[in-house]
């Protein structure tokens, strides 16, 4: 699905307590700490159905109770709308 970049900025703009991801060219990044590794594959496996849906991927990392994610759109070079849809859904998820 190709959709214009609008930028990092205008996403955390948008958005509560995302941040632009240092060590990149244009994504957003935000940690998210659970109770435990349940809780944390919960909210991974609920996220990665509406990923899918969306046919729009994060790129993430977990340890026990963190899930660190980054939000770009590869097929943009950067951070469209897509990027926020699923990093609202994410904020709702966890
Ligand atoms: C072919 C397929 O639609 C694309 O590769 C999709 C899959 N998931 C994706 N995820 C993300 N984050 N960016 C993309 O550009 C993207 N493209």
């Amino acid at each position: 699905m190709s959709r214009p970049r609008i930028g990092a900025a205008a996403a955390i703009a948008q958005l509560d307590g995302w941040r632009i991801a240092e060590d990149h060219a244009d994504a957003i990044a935000k940690t998210f700490r659970f109770a435990d590794f349940n809780e944390a594959f919960g909210f991974m496996t609920r996220v990665a159905l509406m990923a899918d849906k969306l046919d729009h991927h994060p790129e993430w990392f977990n340890v026990y109770n963190r899930v660190e994610v980054l939000l770009t759109t590869h097929d943009a070079d950067g951070v469209t709308e897509l990027d926020v849809t699923l990093a609202k859904f994410m904020d709702s998820a966890a």
